[in-house]
């Protein structure tokens, strides 16, 4: 099927005249990203040949081209999730469709459960590396023949975000005076759309994951397959319920109005890091 990421390459190619080299997939509550991009081209995923339909509140649907700091990027107002009923090849599709435009740089956001102690809801989590269960049972967007235009049959993940990436990520946050509510640690992907037993999110701790959600790892699976430099970024809208004591349960809604609280805090934080990294001149 590499000629439907082709195809729809070529129809992108063709209704805008924005090449970007950035990428940026938005979270749940944290679609505003687009909104910051000038000389904007935004296209409903419904009008997009082999775009799949997002379902989920606080997900738009739109694909948004434009200019951030000078550099050309394409954000995603709205991803796709496994638990919507896509399979991990359509949750994938526009990563490689990215690739397919240019794009040398993918920024992933989401919104997850914090399990760390010291985590606390309105922290950002810069993504060290996650754990991806169900890639691990073999529900992996790899799985069946590999396409080798994209990259190796069996590819290293040991260093899927980028370590430059961090390090400058975290110097901003500095600057820009978060490094108060700044963290770095592990995001665990989990199938959803339930939120996890008390049983499993203590086990999920027991294994040193620091903050769960149900997206992000497929993306950054097919990302690093086909040699994307990767950052990632989880807001933490709640902390997990791990005692069987405590009476407070999760909400959609409470994830999404975190994601309203901090959007600002991400906005100039993503904003300076596309600004600031280098974009290596690759000839397409
Ligand atoms: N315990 C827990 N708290 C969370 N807060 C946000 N997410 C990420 C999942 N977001 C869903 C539902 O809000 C929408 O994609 C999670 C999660 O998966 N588990």
């Amino acid at each position: 099927i590499h000629d439907d990421y082709q195809k729809t390459a070529d129809w992108l190619t063709s209704h805008t005249k924005h090449r970007p080299k950035v990428a940026i997939i938005c979270g749940s509550g944290l679609g505003m990203l687009a909104d910051s991009l000038k000389c904007q081209d935004a296209f409903a995923y419904s009008d997009i040949p082999g775009f799949p339909q997002s379902t989920v509140q606080g997900h738009a649907g739109r694909l948004v081209f434009g200019e951030l700091k000078g550099k050309t990027c394409v954000c995603m107002q709205g991803r796709f999730h496994m638990y919507e009923g896509h399979s991990l090849c359509k949750t994938t599709f526009p990563v490689r469709v990215f690739k397919l435009l240019g794009v040398e740089t993918l920024i992933v956001t989401n919104a997850a459960g914090s399990l760390a102690d010291g985590f606390h809801p309105g922290d950002i989590m810069i993504i060290k590396d996650h754990v991806n269960f169900p890639g691990l049972v073999g529900l992996n967007p790899l799985s069946g023949p590999n396409d080798d235009k994209f990259g190796p049959r069996f590819p290293a993940m040991s260093d899927c975000y980028d370590k430059g990436l961090r390090c400058l990520a975290m110097d901003i946050a500095k600057q820009q005076g978060v490094a108060g509510f700044m963290q770095e640690g592990v995001y665990a992907m989990v199938g959803g759309p339930n939120f996890e037993t008390i049983a499993e999110a203590r086990l999920l701790h027991r294994l040193g994951v620091d903050a769960v959600g149900m997206s992000t790892a497929p993306e950054v699976v097919v990302a690093a397959h086909c040699g994307l430099r990767v950052f990632g970024l989880s807001l933490i809208t709640n902390k997990v319920v791990k005692s069987y004591e405590d009476s407070e349960s999760v909400n959609h809604e409470g994830v999404l109005e975190v994601g309203r609280l901090r959007s600002q805090a991400v906005q100039q934080l993503v904003t300076e890091l596309i600004s600031r990294m280098e974009i290596n001149n690759n000839i397409v």
